[in-house]
């Protein structure tokens, strides 16, 4: 059950943007693809919702093949990056549009308002709402026809930063009720570790990893990996600078600066909520570490490392 992507190809021209995607999104799973701009994210979602027709592979909804299927047969909602609302429609007809003509669509609309909490903005207009209730509105019309699968592309792009926290909890909250399997798609890595049940870093049309945030944090199966999640991500070097063997992972978080065996020079110190982080070089490589110090810029200083991970080349 949910959702399984097997061997998935697509191409536009000679440029071929998903490379044999192999992917499991769990019955009621809020699974989150976290990936640079450019890696495949929309494309592989625009696939599972039928928009793009794929070169090979197949996609199963519930066991079903659904490969083939046109998007209206599918079962799959998607809501766009830059979701567009009727400005001319109230936010009820807005709702509505999906089921327009069906038995009881106005009462299923109401309904899914009343469950988003936009009960009282049925009557208003696009241009009269916040992003976030604009946001609410574009959601439930995703889920007005109640899709087996939901498909959300950086829903929180249209969010101001303050009203991110409260719009992710909205969507984390709205999904565990509903128990709807959901993709979500964001390249932000603060947004795809609160929001995601487990996740997949994707990188030029592959899937690098699949795991919970807390396995993609700690335990990067690959220095690629490990130099994209976290932030600052893992500084990754040649170990033979520290006197170690292999290429290794250091998280700035395990870096002790003041005493240890090893030194460097403070490349560069930047103030980051309450703590410096300091950049030392060691010759090409540099490794990051939290002080409660400014240091100065040039300055040798001492640290050690509590942990590291090595990783094969
Ligand atoms: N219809 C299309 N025709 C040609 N190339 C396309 C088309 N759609 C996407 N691409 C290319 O495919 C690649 C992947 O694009 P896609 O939008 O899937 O990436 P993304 O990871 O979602 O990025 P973003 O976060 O910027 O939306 C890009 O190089 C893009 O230019």
């Amino acid at each position: 059950m949910g959702l399984s992507i097997r061997g998935l190809v697509k191409s536009f021209g000679k440029h071929r943007v998903l490379n044999g995607i192999d992917l499991d999104v769990h019955d009621g799973e809020l699974f989150v693809i976290l990936g640079y701009s450019g890696s495949g994210k929309t494309t592989l979602l625009r696939c599972i919702a039928g928009l793009e027709k794929v070169d090979s592979g197949k996609i199963y909804i519930d066991n079903i093949d659904v490969t083939n299927l046109p998007p209206g047969r599918r079962s799959v909602s998607m809501l766009f990056q830059n979701y567009v609302l009727y400005p001319h429609k109230t936010v009820l007809e807005n709702i509505m549009m999906p089921i327009e003509g069906e038995p009881d669509a106005r009462k299923r609309a109401i309904d899914m308002a009343e469950e988003l909490g936009i009960r009282d903005l049925l009557d208003r207009y696009p241009s009269q709402l916040s992003g976030g209730q604009q946001q609410r509105v574009a959601l439930a019309r995703a889920l007005v026809r109640r899709p087996r699968v939901l498909l959300l592309d950086e829903p929180l792009s249209n969010i101001d930063a303050p009203q991110r926290i409260s719009a992710r909890r909205f969507i984390k909250d709205l999904q565990r009720r509903e128990k709807i399997t959901t993709i979500y798609v964001t390249h932000d890595q603060i947004e795809a570790m609160a929001e995601a049940d487990r996740m997949a870093i994707m990188m030029e049309g592959r899937i690098l990893q699949v795991g919970t945030p807390e396995e993609l944090y700690y335990d990067p199966a690959n220095k690629y990996v490990a130099a994209f999640v976290g932030d600052p991500p893992m500084a990754i070097i040649d170990g033979s600078v520290l006197g170690l063997k292999g290429t290794i992972g250091v998280r700035a978080d395990d870096v002790i600066i003041g005493q240890g065996p090893y030194e460097g020079v403070v490349d560069a110190v930047e103030f980051i909520m309450g703590r410096y982080l300091v950049h030392i070089e060691l010759g090409d490589y540099e490794v990051r570490g939290y002080s409660n110090q400014r240091l100065k810029e040039g300055e040798k200083v001492r640290f050690n490392i509590l942990k590291f991970k090595t990783f094969e080349e």
